[in-house]
């Protein structure tokens, strides 16, 4: 069958080795992942998920249905949000998920309303903001001072006396998440740091929390997605098992969302032109920023690789651009075989922030996505280079 571009191809053989190198390394019982939703959306990406039994991270009520709709269990979903509307708050309260990472002090008042409505006790969890840096890029920092995120850490003994007011809440954790593609582990240990201090502060107050949720934020290498397609879970999660000064009964909750998808997925297209500009040669390709914004709104790398290139005929370099009316619609830069009209582009590591992070922009039909094990795909993108249609 003849498969039109651009479409994003998932290899489920990856995500699912992903997902076992992560269950592989979680070191102990009491450390619990749930998979950050917005990460990728896409209903056999959640199912497969879902199989290797991790819970469920949300940032809004829709996630939360699909969640339930895709076999998360209600008791293994958190929401997190620093705009939750009433009626997210009601989806998350009707449905007693685990817990609320409440992001103000104002918006306490609020689910405690809707959780007295419901005649129900919300389970709470404060998201602080630890003012540490987790030196990635700034449009996908978190927890500095400066961001929208969370309660102030200085704010936590105001928020806990505001909690012991409202019969409709129990506070049962605390809740971080410092940023995104973080690579070095420095800003993780300087995280345990701060929760650690937290955690006797709010023992202090003769409250003993359940669990500890210190956010997802793993990095994954853009580089070389091919040499390095699964991060390094053991060297993550020892972070925490050897930093975190945890009391006795307490869980840690993670909420991976790139470092499970990244690398599992890619956006395929086709070139429609070769044109020689004034000062460079445009490959012109089918997606767009339409399809994979990241390079447009973050710079961001991504990997490139003219899969039906014939090789003999020597390199060149090209600017990879999209037909979007933006100057900003550039995949990016780089050397490859000399390449043709109708060739077909491979971009990697697009399986996280990719599709779901696409638009209409322009009119354009919405991205479709195509799986590793579709029959209806009979050639494996990446895998044998051969033409689609
Ligand atoms: C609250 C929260 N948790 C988890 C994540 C997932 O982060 P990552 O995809 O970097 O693991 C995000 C996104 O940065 C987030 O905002
Ligand atoms: N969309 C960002 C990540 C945002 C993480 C969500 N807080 C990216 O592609 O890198």
């Amino acid at each position: 069958m003849a498969v039109q571009t651009p479409f994003y191809f998932y290899d489920l053989e990856l995500l699912e080795n992903t997902l076992q190198a992560l269950t592989d390394a979680v070191p102990s019982d009491n450390f619990k992942v749930h998979y950050a939703i917005k990460a990728n959306a896409e209903t056999r990406i959640l199912e497969t998920i879902r199989k290797y039994g991790l819970g469920a991270d949300c940032v809004s009520g829709n996630e939360i249905t699909k969640a339930l709709e895709c076999g998360f269990d209600a008791s293994e979903i958190v929401l997190a949000g620093v705009g939750k509307s009433d009626a997210e708050l009601n989806t998350a309260i009707s449905n007693q998920i685990h817990s609320i990472n409440c992001e103000s002090i104002e918006e306490l008042e609020v689910i405690n309303e809707i959780a007295e409505q419901n005649n129900q006790v919300a389970s709470i969890s404060f998201r602080i903001n630890p003012n540490v840096d987790a030196k990635t890029h700034h449009k996908i920092t978190t927890g500095l001072s400066e961001n929208k995120f969370g309660i102030p850490i200085s704010e936590v003994s105001r928020a806990i006396a505001e909690i012991r007011k409202m019969p409709f809440l129990s506070l049962s954790g605390i809740h971080f998440h410092i940023g995104s593609q973080i690579l070095s582990m420095d800003p993780f240990v300087k995280l345990c740091q701060q929760v650690n201090t937290l955690l006797d502060e709010i023992e202090e107050e003769g409250i003993t929390l359940e669990h500890i949720n210190v956010g997802g934020g793993l990095g994954i290498d853009y580089l070389n997605p091919d040499q390095n397609p699964i991060p390094d879970f053991e060297k993550y999660f020892a972070v925490f098992k050897e930093h975190l000064n945890l009391r006795e009964g307490q869980t840690v909750h993670f909420e991976l969302g790139r470092s499970v998808v990244a690398q599992c997925g890619s956006l395929i297209t086709k070139v429609l032109y070769v044109k020689k500009g004034a000062t460079k040669n445009f490959a012109i390709v089918d997606a767009g920023m339409t399809e994979l914004i990241r390079p447009a709104l973050y710079d961001s790398y991504h990997e490139m690789e003219n899969i039906t290139a014939d090789p003999l005929l020597g390199n060149d370099n090209y600017s990879v651009v999209g037909p979007i009316c933006e100057s900003s619609d550039v995949f990016g830069e780089l050397e490859m075989p000399i390449t043709k009209r109708n060739d077909i582009i491979k971009i990697k590591s697009a399986g996280a922030y990719g599709q779901v992070l696409s638009s209409n922009y322009n009119l354009r039909d919405s991205a479709v996505a195509y799986y590793s094990d579709e029959q209806s795909l009979n050639v494996c993108i990446g895998k044998e280079q051969e033409a689609l249609a």
